[in-house]
């Protein structure tokens, strides 16, 4: 049928990411400069999932520590952000929630401050140097990383406060709890979590991206997170589903990268979102999670969710619409962004429907 949302309709049409990793999501680009200025390092051919291929999410996390070592300077974090902010913009991205852990890094000096300073520089810097072209809001989530300890959280924590209030809320708007899901037990990181909150930041949190973690996924529930990540095992799991279905509480979806790491069947259809949003009409957010590692683009995603479900052009543009209800930025911004989709409704889609 003419009218399926294909890939090149997903391309033009105007998106929201809110899934987005930050040292995940180097593109190749980004990685051969960088490694082109220093000592090569060979392993680094080993950061991406090509297509068709996939790997245990052991070794996916295996991917990330390479990455660090490249990724090891304030100037580099700005460099890199900045890549990564400008090929979001140019798969029609509109409005970027960017999530990314601060590290501290001896030989470089940089510190968790420095890195998250970098990470609000390069945004900054985006903003001034791209005013009138490709339009993109952007905010920082600093995450909270579960294979390092709960004392490390409450620093991040701490400097997401400050920096939330010296960028007036506009900038951090909340934060995220990612890290190997293997790693320690989640629910040690609730009262960091629970400082966030308390300092009304909006928390994002990945829960349930592997099986059997019922207990701890019941715990983290008990936060009332404003959006899951993943949530791969949810809907196996009647007692914790029904708290997410009661609370319509959004899935943030990645289906590249839920294959890739083996947690889902490599058929789109058999994949989890399809059952919360066709028998649910449940809340759920595309999203590339680590575009370089899982080799994606929002696009690629969108045309993948929207062929599961089969949608129609105009059901792929009312799903891309709806991931505004969930941005963790201010009403303003939200408005803004509804005004850019009937925009793009009106100069694009109106004359088909
Ligand atoms: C594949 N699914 C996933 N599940 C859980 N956490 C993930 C992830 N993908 C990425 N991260 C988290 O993001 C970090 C890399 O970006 P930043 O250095 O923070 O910018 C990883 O080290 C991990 O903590
Ligand atoms: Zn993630």
């Amino acid at each position: 049928m003419a009218d399926l949302a294909d890939l090149k309709f997903c391309q033009e049409l105007p998106k929201i990411e809110l899934h987005a990793h930050l040292n995940g999501s180097l593109s190749d680009e980004t990685l051969n400069k960088l490694l082109r200025r220093g000592p090569t390092n060979n392993s680094y051919a080993s950061t991406i999932i090509g297509k068709g291929e996939r790997r245990t999410m052991q070794e996916g996390f295996e991917m990330f520590r390479i990455l660090h070592e490249i990724v090891v300077s304030p100037e580099i974090v700005v460099e890199v952000t900045k890549d990564v902010i400008t090929d979001f913009a140019l798969d029609q991205v509109k409005y970027l929630e960017l999530r990314s852990t601060p590290r501290n890094v001896l030989s470089s000096g940089m510190t968790k401050r420095s890195y998250m300073e970098a990470v609000l520089t390069a945004i900054q810097r985006y903003r001034e140097e791209n005013e009138d072209r490709c339009r993109i809001d952007v905010r920082y989530l600093p995450s909270i990383d579960r294979s390092k300890s709960v004392e490390e959280a409450h620093e991040t924590v701490k400097l997401a406060e400050e920096f939330s209030l010296s960028t007036n809320g506009n900038l951090v708007v909340g934060v995220d709890f990612s890290g190997n899901p293997h790693a320690n037990d989640g629910a040690d990181y609730i009262p960091p979590m629970m400082q966030a909150r308390r300092a009304n930041l909006h928390l994002a949190v990945h829960m349930a991206e592997v099986e059997g973690k019922k207990e701890e996924t019941k715990k983290l529930l008990e936060l009332l997170p404003d959006r899951i990540g993943h949530g791969t095992f949810i809907s196996n799991e009647p007692g914790v589903r029904d708290v997410v279905l009661k609370k319509r509480i959004p899935l943030e979806v990645c289906v590249t990268s839920n294959i890739k790491t083996c947690t889902v069947p490599e058929d789109h259809t058999k994949h989890h979102f399809t059952w919360w949003r066709q028998e649910h009409q449940h809340p759920c957010i595309v999203g590339t999670d680590d575009k370089g590692i899982f080799a994606t683009s929002l696009s690629n995603e969108y045309s993948i969710a929207a062929g599961a479900l089969g949608l129609s052009r105009r059901e792929t543009f009312n799903w891309s619409k709806e991931a505004i209800d969930h941005v963790f930025a201010d009403i303003d911004t939200k408005s803004r962004l509804r005004q850019t989709w009937d925009d793009y409704w009106k100069s694009n889609l109106e004359v088909d429907t």
